[in-house]
């Protein structure tokens, strides 16, 4: 803490996504002269049209989804028809009012992270910013626009985020080929959605719009969906899409996309065509990196554009850090709030941890859902010197509350190292399973053995319980 005649040290943050605004609060909290500059709206992408507004419309899929499993598990509604005859009431969901929720909910949650910086004492500038040298920011109205600030820094965080891939041939135009951030001005569940693209976004909205009521295709350029996620839990959902009726191309990437009369006409590598009546883009991400005067400061970036950044964040030149999309680490949410964090700490010489990748958790908001940790089945088969792992799964028809609640399509994986048995990672597809990770985040973070997993209680009966079957089954003498 700077005692009141010595200057305090500052610290300016671009970006106020979860990367920059974790960065604004640490520095606000260990006593700095905090300066955020932000040009859409503080909670950045992540909350405005990124993962708020994803997660909200797939909770709205997901009471779909409960109404329709219910039936299994005696549930049933009828109403009287012609002649008194019972029929089906039919789900019906309105999307103009989901949207209208999601995005309200959105802007409100900015809004009280604005509140949050303001309260903490962080100066909130909006204007867009870029580097001047490495110790400065000059602000502007607008991209090309006029600058109307310069603010100097001891420490600059850079947080800016990513943007959707555009492909040229296939230019979304915001009302029948869209990106992830224009979906929410659908005024009505698309007839037809094409997803192009069956990574993590690709999947969440391709089910979530099926269960939602529409037609999906998916344009998925690998032999399997969610290529980059455990094969068996990608099987899952795999099976799970076809159980739901949609078209999952494998193998085909789509390389024009054009509007038709009503609708759109995407083409596909080898020829073939796909017709629809909306059409997604989910082809990935690039940082907003450009223009930002990182090479005339010096900053190093990989050949994509992402900010090379070390485990505490920070970059080659020693007053500039950087967090979350923009760098070169996972673009996940909870990673970049880490990133931020750890960047301030320690450009302030406060306790800091490096950021160990291996431990992060994630989960895939499909039905169900897939939440892993730690080491994965790729990255041991990638490994070429570590030690002999193993693994055991228990299916989660095995498991009696899965069975009692009806939702028994998954399962819970568990990785160990064969001689210490240190559990090492794991993989939990079930409903839910993004709450019942932390238990094997614990585990991997604090190098716990499968004995120790397995001494612990769980409540009977519970999902939870296939976690220490597996740690159990994975004992040895
Ligand atoms: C559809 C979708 C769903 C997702 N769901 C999840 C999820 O469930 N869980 C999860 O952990 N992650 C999820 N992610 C990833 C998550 O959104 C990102 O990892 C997260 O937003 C990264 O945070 P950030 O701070 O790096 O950037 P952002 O959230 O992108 O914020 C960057 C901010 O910087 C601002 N900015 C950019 N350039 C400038 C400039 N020059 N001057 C001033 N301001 C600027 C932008 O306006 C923006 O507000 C999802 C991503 C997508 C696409
Ligand atoms: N639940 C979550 O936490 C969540 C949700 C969404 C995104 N994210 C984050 O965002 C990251 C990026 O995910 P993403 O899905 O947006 O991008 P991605 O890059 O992982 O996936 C894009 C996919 O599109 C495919 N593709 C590219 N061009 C194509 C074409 N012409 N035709 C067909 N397919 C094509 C690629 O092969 C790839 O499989 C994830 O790794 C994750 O970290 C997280």
């Amino acid at each position: 803490m700077a005692k009141s005649n010595e200057r305090k040290h500052r610290i300016l943050v671009l970006g106020g996504g979860p990367g920059g605004y974790e960065a604004a609060l640490a520095g606000a909290q260990l006593g700095a002269d905090v300066t955020l500059v932000e040009r859409a709206g503080v909670g950045g992408a992540a909350v405005l049209t990124d993962v708020v507004p994803s997660k909200s419309l797939i909770a709205t899929a997901g009471a779909v989804q409960a109404v329709r499993d219910s039936g299994k598990l005696g549930v049933q509604a009828f109403v009287p028809g012609a002649h008194g005859k019972p029929v089906r009431p039919e789900i019906a969901v309105n999307l103009a009012a989901v949207n209208k929720r999601l995005l309200a909910m959105a802007g409100a949650q900015s809004v009280d992270m604005l509140r949050s910086l303001e309260d903490a004492g962080v100066r909130v500038v909006q204007g867009e910013g870029r580097l001047d040298g490495h110790s400065a920011v000059l602000v502007s109205t607008a991209t090309g626009g006029t600058d109307f600030d310069r603010i100097e820094a001891d420490t600059i965080v850079i947080a800016v985020g990513a943007s959707p891939r555009e492909l040229d041939t296939a230019k979304p135009d915001g009302e029948r080929i869209l990106t992830w951030k224009q979906l929410y001005n659908l005024p009505a569940i698309p007839e037809h959605l094409v997803v192009v693209g069956s990574g993590v976004t690709g999947a969440e909205f391709a089910n979530a719009y099926r269960t939602l009521g529409s037609e999906v295709t998916l344009v998925s350029s690998r032999e399997q969906v969610l290529p980059g996620e455990d094969p068996d839990a990608a099987a899952v959902i795999e099976r799970e899409f076809a159980r739901l009726g949609m078209h999952v191309m494998s193998k085909s990437r789509a390389s024009t996309v054009e509007r038709t009369e009503n609708g759109v006409l995407v083409t596909l590598e080898d020829g073939r065509t796909v017709e629809g009546s909306h059409c997604l883009m989910a082809v990935g991400s690039i940082p907003n990196t450009h223009g930002l005067g990182l090479e005339e400061a010096g900053v190093q970036v990989s050949d994509s554009g992402h900010i090379k950044v070390n485990k505490v964040a920070r970059t080659n030149v020693p007053s500039i850090y950087a967090a979350g999309d923009c760098t070169d680490f996972f673009p996940l949410a909870s990673v970049a709030s880490m990133q931020g964090r750890t960047a301030i700490m320690h450009a302030l010489g406060d306790f800091v941890r490096p950021i160990d990748l291996r431990n992060v958790s994630a989960n895939v908001f499909t039905y169900p859902e897939i939440a892993t940790v730690g080491w994965t089945e790729h990255s041991l088969a990638d490994a070429t010197d570590v030690a002999k792992a193993v693994s055991h799964t228990v299916p989660l028809s095995l498991n009696p509350r899965a069975k009692m609640i009806g939702f028994t399509d998954g399962f819970v994986k568990l990785f160990a190292w064969e001689a210490s048995g240190t559990v090492i990672g794991g993989v939990i597809v079930a409903h839910r399973a993004s709450e019942l990770i932390f238990s094997l985040s614990l585990a991997v973070e604090h190098r716990l053995t499968v004995d120790q997993v397995a001494a612990a209680f769980t409540v009977y009966p519970s999902m939870t319980g296939a976690i220490t079957d597996a740690a159990r089954a994975l004992h040895r003498h």
